[in-house]
């Protein structure tokens, strides 16, 4: 097993303090200039890596394949080589002395061992980004997420375990058959937990993906993997969603049953490993429960989707991608949303909605009629115009193609309305006029406040057209059906990340957090305000940051 050894070095002086920090490992084109142009190093404590040098011939970013190289170099889809590094970043603008407290990004980034190139941008190693803010300054840092499979892979320089779409080559019928069995027992799945971090409310910080055993607890200051969080229930399914609800009182969690097609929801309390089921929805289609990487809930509901694209058994089977992965598109099963009672566990509806696809459910809420009666349930996605193509829009050869076609599908706010009177159909609507973002969006946040609530704003990114990947970021007035743009010529921003103001009265009060890959190969943090959706601070990296998914907000305790 490779032991990354680390040195941490103290550093007053930028220059030579880059070079023993040997950032030329770090994927750039151009980082360098920008680094000694805005970066700053004011004698804090640099961490930083490697007593084992970055691959030298790799370390340069050569996979970017561009249609207009000059124009665009962007490494938002480019390894980052650099195991770790921490710094203070030179803050233009002001960050508002508030803001005190640490935001994780988790993401995939490294999508390449030796020569072998990744093909899908879930499938890259899970990379940290922190943004720690105090006192109106921010330091910053990466780090790779120490999952087996990722040091595996650093150790046999191969894929040792199955990720997203890339499954580990069999040098021999037997290895074949072994392989394929350690599917079924989930010994040969990824635990490489790229997808998103959370804080539970007892504090301990986990990054997540789609796999149950690819649950990692990491230390939010230093970044370090501390291990991996064990299950302690008796539940021996292999996957769940990929976004479970955490709040300071509990983590509830969907786990598809791909035997019996349904799914078991479970809950957890803080400062506890054990999940207990609270309920089990039947699937009302399809061979196959629906792909759930997220699920919303309201205030006395967990609201179960039960999209047409579902896990399929074949598709897992097979060694080389197909364009749905793991998945199948079964229109002719249709699409349903069930309403979980919290309390109960008891199915309050079951209704059959218009076909869909979505990955990231935005919030969810109950209309209620003048006597206080619920009536309905308001679900509101990140919907895909029921188009799967998303799916293969996110190869990293198309997102690597810096042309100006405009081949980013339509995307909208998809708002279900379930009716809990007894009727057999939902509506599935657009929550406001998609050119309003652009005919794009995923990738969103609301106020957590509202979690569950009835509100009025959502954060997400958004498409400046043309373009083939949301480019962005954008505030959703949904009582008002307008948005607010920031948008920035051949920027990849990151999903926009709302922070409240302590003390808020308003729903928009507080700031929006986005880390942004820009076209010149650099990055740099990104303060909105949350009212006026303006600029009020940004802050380089000396390097620049490949795209990364999801993050979380870890507040600084004052004793
Ligand atoms: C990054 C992201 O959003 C999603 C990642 C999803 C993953 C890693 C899914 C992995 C899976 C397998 C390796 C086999 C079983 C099915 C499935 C959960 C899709
Ligand atoms: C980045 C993404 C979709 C963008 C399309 O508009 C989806 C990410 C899903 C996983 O978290
Ligand atoms: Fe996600």
């Amino acid at each position: 097993m490779a032991s990354l050894t680390f040195r941490t070095i103290a550093s007053n002086s930028f220059p030579s303090g880059l070079a023993d920090f040997g950032v030329s490992g770090v994927h750039t084109k151009g980082s360098l200039t920008v680094a000694s142009k805005k970066w700053c190093n004011r004698g804090v404590k640099v961490t930083n890596v490697a007593t084992r040098s970055p691959p030298p011939s790799t370390s340069l970013a050569p996979d970017i394949e561009s249609t207009d190289e000059d124009e665009h170099k962007s490494v938002a889809w480019t390894s980052i080589r650099q195991e770790r590094w921490e710094g203070e970043l030179a803050v233009d603008g002001e960050i508002p002395l508030w803001l005190s407290g640490t935001y994780l990004r988790n993401g995939p980034g490294l999508w390449d061992i030796e020569d072998y190139k990744f093909r899908h941008l879930f499938d890259g190693y899970a990379t940290l980004v922190r943004l720690h803010f105090e006192d109106g300054r921010l330091i910053a840092g990466h780090r790779h997420v120490e999952s087996e499979a990722y040091k595996s892979a650093q150790t046999n320089k191969k894929i040792c375990y199955r990720e997203f779409s890339e499954v580990p080559k069999q040098e021999s019928f037997l290895s074949y058959v072994g392989e394929l069995a350690g599917l079924f027992s989930g010994a040969s799945l990824t635990d490489n937990a790229n997808t998103g971090v959370i804080k539970l409310g007892d504090g301990r910080v986990v990054c997540l993906t789609e796999t149950i055993k690819g649950s990692i607890v990491v230390d939010p200051d230093t970044l370090d993997t501390i291990g991996k969080f064990e299950y302690t229930d008796s539940w021996n399914g292999l996957i769940h969603s990929a976004h479970p609800i955490v709040t300071d009182t509990e983590f509830l969690t969907l786990l598809p049953d791909l035997i019996r097609p349904g799914y078991v929801v479970v809950r957890m309390e803080p400062d506890s490993n054990e999940r207990k089921v609270i309920g089990r929805v039947e699937c009302s289609g399809g061979p196959a429960p629906g792909w759930v990487h997220s699920f919303p809930v309201t205030e006395h509901y967990i609201i179960v989707p039960e999209m047409p694209l579902r896990y399929s058994a074949g598709n897992l089977l097979k060694a080389e991608p197909t364009p749905l992965y793991k998945f199948h598109w079964y229109p002719d099963s249709k699409a349903f949303m069930h309403v979980m009672c919290k309390a109960s566990g008891k199915i309050v509806a079951s209704v059959e909605v218009p076909l869909f696809v979505t990955f990231h459910f935005i919030n969810a809420y109950e209309e209620k009629d003048e006597d206080g009666r619920v009536t309905s349930v308001i679900a509101d996605c990140c919907e895909h115009n029921a188009d799967t193509s998303i799916l293969d829009k996110l190869k990293l050869e198309n997102l690597r193609t810096h042309s100006t076609e405009d081949v980013l599908p339509d995307a909208r706010v998809g708002r279900f309305i379930i009716p809990l009177d007894g009727s057999p159909k939902g509506e599935l609507v657009a929550a406001l006029d998609p050119n309003q973002h652009g005919k794009g969006m995923d990738m969103c946040s609301i106020n957590p406040l509202y979690l569950g609530r009835k509100y009025r704003y959502a954060y997400a990114c958004g498409a400046q057209r043309p373009c083939n990947f949301p480019n962005t970021l954008t505030k959703i007035d949904l009582f008002t059906g307008t948005a607010k743009n920031w948008h920035e010529e051949g920027a990849v921003p990151s999903e926009p990340f709302f922070v409240a103001r302590p003390g808020a009265i308003e729903e928009d009060d507080g700031v929006v957090i986005s880390i942004i890959s820009d076209k010149n190969g650099e990055g740099y943090a990104l303060v909105l305000d949350g009212t006026t959706f303006q600029e009020i601070a940004r802050a380089s990296f000396p390097y620049g940051l490949p795209y990364g998914l999801h993050g979380c907000w870890v507040p600084k305790i004052n004793v």
